[in-house]
């Protein structure tokens, strides 16, 4: 298993794959995958084995499971040296990846660069403890967090409200704000995106372990067994797995409004760097890469701003601005096109080797780049009713208003967004993502911008 490999999947968007294809330790789980960290990647190097119930370090009991991506596992703990219970969230590194150098430990920088504790406190999740686990499949670092909910981009609990397009600003504005701390004290994310923006959760702390599962539901689980379908007897793994707590289904409860608060925190630093040294290579998702790494490899800070962008409208309309299927590359480029326009040469007719497949070389009189052709025919009466034209400006992306789409049945949340701030966000956007790094907005700048004072 390389680092490559653990960090080079979002498994909070892309969870369900290759599940059943084991390499290594030749054991499967007997449910659906969605949600699960890799069953594969419990054997040396990998994730450290754990049940409910266990306890960490003489002190923290594992009571559910908060999440996993691809270096870590994060358990919702009880802490039991406290006399009223307390509740945190633990992340266990892989063992490959807890090294002294584990990028999840820069977050640590923020401490040292002399941003002002109280904004660093406010907007960023910082480790309340720190230590060591010893167990069968190697060393793992462990860092103790505060229990956080959903991400920001799915505000389900708030999405009746009458306040709503308030309330989202409000949330837009805290995270930009937390970027430009960073860039003020030279520090990028590298990995900006909601799934790494969290709201913060409060007054669980008091309750017992009964009325927190009350909140959050019993942990389910599901058996690892051997590809012959029996109980397997390696140390390496555990007797099951168990599936996370999904913030959205508890926000529909009205009970949630006492404990999902309207405030941001952004998680992970693992991608981190020093603007005034930047890496090779970026660890973000495709959706949020600028085209200048794409098609460039450069690497900046305004690759953070085009993040940030995509975020906001993220933030603001509940979908992704620039989807693709499998974080394909061109078919990323091809929709940034279809929204932004032509790419500045020499994108456009030599970097961008793929681009003839899709697009043809001139745009059309009003500046829209023009499809290829293809010989298909048109689909189906039954099927027409799905081929929405593709927006072809941020302004159109934007119109479509806010879809808050349900997880597990067709449907969802729709809203509208009012005229004048569909102007506003407009501009803001359009300023964000221009194609001249040199000519995008700064995240200071951009803050000044009239939508966050809407
Ligand atoms: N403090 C927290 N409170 C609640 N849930 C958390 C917390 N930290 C992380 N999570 C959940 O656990 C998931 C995995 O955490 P995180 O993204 O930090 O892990 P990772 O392995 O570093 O991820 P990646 O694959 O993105 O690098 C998150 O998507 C989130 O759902």
């Amino acid at each position: 298993m390389s680092l490559d490999e653990l960090g080079a999947v979002d498994q909070c968007d892309d969870v369900d794959m290759d599940v059943y294809d084991l390499p290594g330790n030749d054991l499967v789980c007997e449910g659906p995958p969605t949600g699960l960290e890799k069953i594969y990647d419990y054997e040396l190097g990998g994730h450290h084995p754990l049940h409910l119930g266990d306890t960490l370090h003489d002190r923290y009991r594992v009571i559910h499971k908060l999440g996993s991506g691809g270096y870590a596992n994060v358990w919702l703990c009880c802490d039991t040296t406290t006399d009223r219970p307390r509740y945190v969230a633990v992340k266990i590194i892989v063992a490959e990846a807890s090294t002294p150098e584990c990028p999840e430990l820069r977050v640590s920088r923020l401490i040292n660069i002399g941003i002002d504790p109280e904004a660093v406190a406010r907007h960023f999740c910082l480790p309340l403890d720190q230590f060591s686990i010893d167990g069968p499949n190697g060393t793992h670092h462990a860092l103790v967090y505060p229990v956080l909910g959903s991400r920001v981009s799915r505000l389900l609990n708030k999405a009746h409200d009458d306040d709503l397009d308030v309330t989202l600003r409000k949330i837009a504005t805290q995270v930009t704000e937390a970027m430009s701390i960073l860039h003020t004290h030279g520090i990028c994310h590298g990995d900006f995106r909601p799934a790494n923006i969290l709201t913060r959760v409060s007054n669980l702390d008091g309750l017992s372990e009964e009325e927190i599962l009350g909140l959050v539901g019993e942990p389910e689980q599901t058996r690892v067994i051997t590809a012959s379908g029996e109980k397997h007897d390696l140390p390496t793994a555990p007797q099951y797995l168990v599936y996370p707590i999904v913030w959205e289904d508890i926000a529909q409860d009205p009970s949630a409004e006492r404990f999902i608060t309207e405030e941001a925190c952004i998680i992970d630093f693992g991608e981190s760097f020093e603007i005034s040294n930047p890496p090779p290579e970026l660890g973000i998702p495709q959706s949020y890469c600028a085209p200048e790494y794409v098609l460039d490899k450069k690497v900046s800070a305004s690759c953070d701003v085009w993040a940030l962008a995509c975020t906001i409208f993220e933030i603001r309309t509940g979908r992704r601005l620039f989807d693709t299927f499998d974080d394909d590359q061109d078919e990323y480029l091809r929709k940034v096109a279809m929204v932004l326009g032509k790419f500045p040469e020499p994108w456009w007719s030599e970097t961008w080797e793929a681009r003839r497949t899709f697009l043809v070389d001139e745009a059309d009189k009003d500046g829209k780049v023009i499809k290829v052709k293809r010989g298909r025919h048109p689909p189906p009466v039954d099927t027409a009713f799905y081929q929405k034209p593709e927006p072809r400006s941020i302004r159109e992306s934007i119109e479509e208003g806010l879809f808050y789409n349900f997880r597990y049945k067709p449907g969802g949340i729709h809203k509208y967004i009012p005229e004048a701030e569909i102007d506003n966000l407009t501009d803001l956007l359009e300023r964000m993502l221009k194609y001249n790094p040199d000519e995008r907005l700064d995240v200071a700048d951009a803050l000044k911008h009239p939508w966050f004072k809407m």
